[in-house]
């Protein structure tokens, strides 16, 4: 068995960054920038007003009072130039007008008629955007490799980028094995339950970033988990679910070896998730993942969202989920035969990380998994740890504040 961090560099290694693709900005939230984006004017374009309230010459410091000479909104270009002893009245983002330097807000003033009074002026500069200061025109706003969240898209979308060049999404199949498997809206009874982790990983694929097929289920049958698999293989990545193992009806690893795919690795020394298979076809990269349903959404959190987001461009520190250091809120155990991953909440609690753990270690309890957001660790070797003991945990999911 291979540890964990060797298997996700073995996997890593198979995955080369997508070529790049014309997308429309709408779309590209979470993509990730292929090209470097250049700014085509200055930030701001022009000098504003940062409050309401009233531009002025910040010298003009012996006039007691000012005359109100015109009111600029945002959106109006000012038509005169303020001369000594003149102010204008002014909008969050309306334009500068010449000869001003500075904006007096109105809470510190009043007017009477249109003669303006006021304590005291602005300094120069006060409450004034300036054109050029956030950033200049024609110098370099986004590298390559910049990740496209909300602020960045916005940024584009005033830099005018209404298209953007990003790496494209990798194609992900999800197939599932199993006589026992039924769809969602199958007939259960007898021995059959419902093909679970079809639906999971798909959300997660999703959650990735990549582009989910949802390509049903295949029974417990070489033949038919070869056709399947050769049907999904128009996909990037394959993520095949069950069968792993080492049982009479396990045939993933035959299935693999028998289509001439290289197997790249087997069986991790982690509790969830041991059996993982992955395995290079041509281009084509698949999983062989456990069909135990916490194990497969384990897996996949492990080691295919990683592959994911090395193939959209991301940079390495952002490949893997975080890791912290958190105080165990109750003690744990483990057989101590592999690394032991605990699922259950990561809470910053008065500032302290704490890490409560679930009291199930079942790699086939799906309720477990209700509400987690993180899985402490334990080495393998380790049978226990006690409540207050501190434990890496990685984060799967948003942090939670009490
Ligand atoms: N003698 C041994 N038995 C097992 C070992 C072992 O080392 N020696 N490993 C165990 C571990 S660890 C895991 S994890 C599982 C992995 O099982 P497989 O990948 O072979 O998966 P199956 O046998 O097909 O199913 C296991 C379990 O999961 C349920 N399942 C499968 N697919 C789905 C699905 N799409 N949706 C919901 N549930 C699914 C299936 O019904 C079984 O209950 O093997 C252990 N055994
Ligand atoms: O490694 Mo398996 O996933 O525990 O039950
Ligand atoms: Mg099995």
């Amino acid at each position: 068995m291979i540890s964990v961090e060797e298997a996700q560099e073995l996997i890593l290694q198979a995955v080369e960054a997508s070529a790049p693709e014309r997308v429309d900005l709408l779309t590209a939230r979470g993509r990730v920038l292929a090209e470097a984006i250049l700014a085509r004017t200055d930030f701001p374009p022009y000098d504003n007003s940062a409050m309401d309230g009233y531009a002025v010459r910040s010298a003009d410091t012996s006039f007691g009072k000012l005359q109100v000479v015109e009111t600029i909104a945002a959106g109006r270009i000012p038509t005169r130039s303020l001369a000594g002893g003149e102010a204008a009245r002014i909008m969050t983002g309306a334009m500068l007008p010449e000869g001003a330097d500075a904006v007096l807000i109105q809470e510190e003033a009043h007017l009477e008629g249109d003669t303006l009074m006021f304590e005291k002026l602005p300094a120069a500069g006060a409450n004034v955007r300036y054109r050029g200061t956030f950033h200049k025109a024609g110098s370099p706003l986004m590298p390559p490799g910049t990740v496209l969240q909300p602020g960045e898209i916005a940024l584009l979308a005033a830099a005018q980028r209404a298209f953007v060049l990003t790496h494209r999404p990798p194609a992900v199949a999800v197939v599932s094995t199993g006589d026992e498997l039924v769809g969602i809206d199958g007939v259960l009874g007898g021995a059959r339950i419902v093909d679970s982790n079809q639906y999971g990983l798909v959300a997660q694929v999703r959650e990735a970033g990549g582009d989910p097929r949802a390509l049903g289920i295949a029974p417990d049958d070489p033949g038919a988990i070869r056709g399947r698999l050769v049907a999904a293989l128009d996909a990037d990545f394959v993520l095949l679910s069950g069968g792993a193992s080492v049982g009479q009806f396990d045939y993933t690893p035959q299935v693999l070896e028998a289509l001439g795919a290289q197997v790249v690795l087997y069986k991790i020394n982690m509790k969830p998730g041991k059996p993982l298979m992955f395995a290079r076809l041509g281009s084509r990269l698949i999983w062989g993942l456990p069909g135990n349903p916490v194990s497969s959404l384990f897996c996949f959190w492990q080691f295919v969202r990683p592959a994911i987001r090395k193939f959209m461009g991301y940079p390495p520190e952002r490949w893997r989920y975080p890791v912290v250091q958190a105080q165990l809120t109750a003690p744990v155990r483990s057989k101590g035969d592999r690394r032991a991953y605990l699922r259950g909440q990561l809470i910053l609690e008065a500032g302290v990380w704490r890490f409560a753990p679930y009291r199930t270690d079942n790699s086939g309890n799906l309720v477990s998994l209700l509400g987690i957001n993180a899985f402490g660790w334990l080495e393998a070797g380790v049978t226990d740890a006690s409540q207050g003991e501190v434990v890496p945990v990685l984060v799967v999911g948003e942090l939670l504040n009490r």
